[in-house]
Formats: C-alpha cells, structure tokens, sequence
C-alpha cells in the first residue's frame, strides 16, 4: 500500500495511515528537541517479536476488561462533563471494580449501539489513565444538528442521550501503534494491527512532534500525559493543535497546565481559526508552512504524529509534515473519518 494514503484498519474499515517522505528543516521554537547533534541512525527501528494482545505490554498482571479486539462488553454510563460548548468528558464503569480497560495508549475501542434500530459502531479514545482501576473516561465531541447538518451526528448524539447506568458495548483495542513509554512506539508491520499477534516494530524516539484538530487532540493528550506523568520517560513533546475558535479548545486547562508544570519537556502552540480580538494564540487556519515552522527538526530519535479531521490530515498535516523532512517511518497517522 502507498505509505501516504495510510493503512486500512482491519475490522471496522477505520483507516491508519503512516505517511511521508524527503529532508528539511524547522526555525524557531520555545522548545527545541533536537539540540543535541543529530546522529545518523540514533534510535533505529528495531523489529521485536509481539507484543501480543491487550494488556500485556503495560499492565503486568493487572485484571483486563478487554482481552481480545472482538468480544464485546458491556460498560455502565456514569456521568458527564461539559469542557467546551460541544464536547464532554464521558465517564463509564467497568465491571469490575478491581480492574483495568486494558486499552494501551494510543489505542481505541469501538462503541457499538442500535440507533434508530440499525446497528451502528464508532471509534472513541480513552484518555484516562491505562492503569486506572474501574473505570474509564473518553471526551467524546457532540455533533449537534445545525442548518448546514439538519440531523447532526448519530452516534455523539445517541451518546449524549444516555442516563446513569445506561449499558453501552465495547470491544478493542483497536488501533495500528501504541505508545509502550519512554520514548517507545510500537507499531504492527505491514499494515496489521497489533491486537492480532502480528510482527511489530519497536523504535525509541526523544521528542515527539504532534500535529492535530478539534477531537483528533484524544489520543495526543492520552500520549501527553502518559509521557509527562511518568518520572522515568524523558520524551520532549512539541504539539500544534488548531480549533474553531478560543472557545472550541479542549482540554485546554490539562495542557496549559502540563505546559507550565513541564516547560522543559512540553510545549503546546494553539492555532484558531477564528481568533477572538484579544486572543494572543496563532490565528489561523493551519498551514504547511506552520507546521514546518513549529514542529521539532526531523531527525531518526524525532516522530511526528497526526490525527484530526481527514481533510486537515490530508491536505495539510501530511504535507506539511513531509515538507519538514520526516521519514515515513518515523510519522504515525490516527486518521478520523
Ligand atoms: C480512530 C478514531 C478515534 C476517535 N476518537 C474519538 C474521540 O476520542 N472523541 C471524539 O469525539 N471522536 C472520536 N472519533 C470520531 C468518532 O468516531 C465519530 O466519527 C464522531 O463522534 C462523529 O460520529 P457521529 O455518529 O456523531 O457523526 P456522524 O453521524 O457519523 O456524522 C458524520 C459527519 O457529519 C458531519 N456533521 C454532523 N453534524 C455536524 C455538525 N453539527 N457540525 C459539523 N459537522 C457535522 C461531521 O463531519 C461528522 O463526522 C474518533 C475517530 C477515529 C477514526
């Protein structure tokens, strides 16, 4: 399969890509990953048997709810949180109260309902902790209708209807890496996902360049605060993420927070599309150019990852993230559709 146009995830056709090409270069940035000298080959991919399904890589004898991709289980809705005028945090119960979603970081899992008696299904990304006991958050983006979209969206609205202790089904993980800490991305080979046994490719990186929009920020934050949570990983963060407007930025607070507390491994630069008049963020929209500008130097220890709407992924974060010379090996795309 062409390395731009992504890879198709297996069972529900949610397509993964890994993309790009080609040298360059980036200039100014608050934080700068790359100011050791870069070495040829620092970090080099390092093919590693699997790491098996689910919770193996991180959970070290911990209880799972999900044990394989397939088997669907169900969870009980708790309670709901607004964070901006149309996104919320969901929280949901496990079983279990003794144990963990078994969903590693930078994975998902697929909700499945029957809306308006079809069977529907789509993907969502926990951001709580991987090891949190009992329960699980996501912060799930409601498409309410509006004159341009007259039904709105089908699934976060469904979402958005349920009562306490309403039973939604999941299963999982799904996904085609994951972040295994310390720098690590683990990422099936050849397009399969991980949660099939298949061959995977370990490679280490010391900063990570993120590039993402509106509800794409999901994964990205479940990777930043795994990151800078941990005493033991070192890994610089660079993140440009653009919104709507000052308003439409979720979890802001979370990441200017882990900006302030870790201001040597974590920088965040917001963009919005329609910036207020006071706003002192970049006005947008996103551009190739502004990406090459801030995201960290491309080098073989520097991954950039993408996630996002797929037309900003397509038409500017591939782009941009290829002008600013990173290998197709070292750039991992969560593409939303
Ligand atoms: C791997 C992956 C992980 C994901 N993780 C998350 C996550 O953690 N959190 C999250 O919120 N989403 C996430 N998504 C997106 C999510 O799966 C759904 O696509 C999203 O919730 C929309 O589903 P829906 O059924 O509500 O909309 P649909 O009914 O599928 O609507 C289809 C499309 O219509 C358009 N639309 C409808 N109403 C509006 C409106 N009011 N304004 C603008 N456009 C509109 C949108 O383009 C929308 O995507 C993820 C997607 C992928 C692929």
């Amino acid at each position: 399969m062409d390395a731009k146009t992504g890879i198709a995830s297996a069972a529900l056709g949610v397509v993964v890509g890994v993309a790009i090409a080609t040298l360059a270069a980036t200039s100014l940035r608050k934080l700068r990953c790359n100011e050791k000298k870069k070495v040829k080959q620092p970090c080099a991919s390092v093919q590693k048997p699997s790491p098996s399904t689910a919770c193996s890589s991180f959970a070290e004898g911990k209880k799972c709810l999900l044990k394989d991709p397939t088997t669907k289980h169900e969870i009980r809705f708790v309670k709901k949180k607004a964070l901006t005028p149309d996104t919320k945090v969901f929280r949901f119960k496990l079983p279990n109260s003794d144990e963990i979603l078994g969903c590693p970081v930078g994975k998902y899992v697929i909700f499945t309902a029957i809306i308006d008696g079809q069977v529907r299904t789509r993907p969502y990304t926990p951001i709580s902790q991987v090891t949190e006991k009992g329960y699980v958050e996501f912060v799930i983006k409601i498409y309410y209708p509006n004159a341009d979209f007259p039904r709105g969206g089908i699934f976060s609205q469904y979402l958005d209807s349920l009562k306490k202790d309403d039973l939604v089904s999941i299963n999982g993980p799904q996904g085609m890496f994951e972040y295994g800490g310390e720098g690590r991305v683990i990422a099936a080979v050849s397009g399969e996902s991980s949660s099939t046994g298949q061959k995977m490719r370990e490679t280490r990186y010391s900063c990570l360049g993120m590039v993402t929009g509106g509800s794409g920020i999901t994964p990205m934050y479940q990777i930043i605060k795994a990151v800078l949570t941990n005493p033991k990983d070192t890994t610089k963060i660079v993140l440009l993420y653009t919104s709507r407007d000052d308003k439409n930025i979720i979890l802001k607070r979370e990441l200017d927070t882990f900006q302030e507390r870790y201001d040597d491994r974590f920088t965040v630069h917001y963009v919005v599309n329609n910036a207020a008049k006071d706003s002192t963020l970049i006005e947008g929209p996103i551009t190739e150019d502004l990406i090459k500008e801030k995201m960290p130097a491309a080098a073989d220890d520097v991954a950039a990852f993408i996630s996002g709407p797929p037309e900003m992924v397509n038409f500017v974060c591939v782009p941009g993230i290829d002008g600013a010379g990173y290998h197709q090996d070292h750039t991992y795309i969560f593409w939303y559709r």
